[in-house]
């Protein structure tokens, strides 16, 4: 169930390659009004100097709506737009440099991918845990295995930490890896490649709110 440690039940994570009908920016408004609480920029193989362009315009829209933005993957661009926080996984830079380097960051996010990086001092010292990945998807392809719901209460039982639950993540599966255990529900295609953003990140938020 959703803790109030972590009060996002709804993650978007946007890139402008996953947006499939508008700019990057129209569908983070539009989920926004949806009722998206978070949003994560995922740029890939991007530039430093393009991906800070782009978190400098996206933080100016979720500054807008008081919306708190995460980067991923790179420090550089988090620090210099002042996000909230960061997302890395396990290959990318550990979250123990991460807290020496930026004192300022607010929230930390670390992917969760086997069951032995709990006692991890990396793990620890996050503050949330990406379930990575709970259902295979094609957006993101080099995951490992599958958590699955039994994955999730398993993970759940072993650490209070919040759960965001990412990977093939829709409207007929979220109240059950919410009953499962995960605190937040990330998704990328429920809302980029929608065609109306607004209305999808409505309705996920609707089936989110009925089952927390
Ligand atoms: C909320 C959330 N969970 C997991 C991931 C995946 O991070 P990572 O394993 O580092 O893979 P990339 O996203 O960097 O390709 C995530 N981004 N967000
Ligand atoms: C960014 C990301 N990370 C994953 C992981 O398993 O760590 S899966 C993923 C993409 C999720 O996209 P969609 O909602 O379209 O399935
Ligand atoms: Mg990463």
């Amino acid at each position: 169930m959703t803790s109030l440690a972590f009060p996002y039940p709804l993650y978007l994570v946007i890139s402008e390659r996953d947006c499939k009908h508008q700019s990057f920016l129209e569908v983070a408004e539009a989920a926004i009004r949806g009722g998206v609480d978070l949003i994560q920029l995922r740029e890939k193989d991007c530039p430093d100097e393009m991906y800070f362009l782009k978190a400098e315009r996206l933080k100016e829209l979720t500054d807008k709506y008081d919306i708190p933005l995460i980067i991923n993957d790179n420090l550089r661009v988090a620090m210099e737009v002042k996000a909230f926080g960061i997302h890395v996984g396990t290959t990318d830079i550990p979250p123990s440099t991460i807290r020496k380097a930026w004192k300022g960051c607010k929230s930390l996010g670390y992917s969760l991918e086997a069951l032995d990086q709990l006692d991890t001092e990396e793990t620890q010292i996050s503050d949330w845990l990406g379930v990575s990945p709970v259902f295979k998807t094609q957006t993101k392809e080099d995951t490992l295995t599958e958590w699955g719901l039994e994955g999730i209460r398993n993970i759940r039982e072993k650490i209070s930490k919040p759960l965001i639950a990412i990977g093939n993540m829709n409207i007929d599966n979220i109240a059950a890896v919410l009953e499962a255990g995960a605190d937040s529900i990330a998704v990328v295609s429920a809302i980029c490649s929608a065609k109306n953003p607004e209305k999808a990140a409505f309705e996920l938020k609707n089936e989110i709110l009925k089952t927390i």
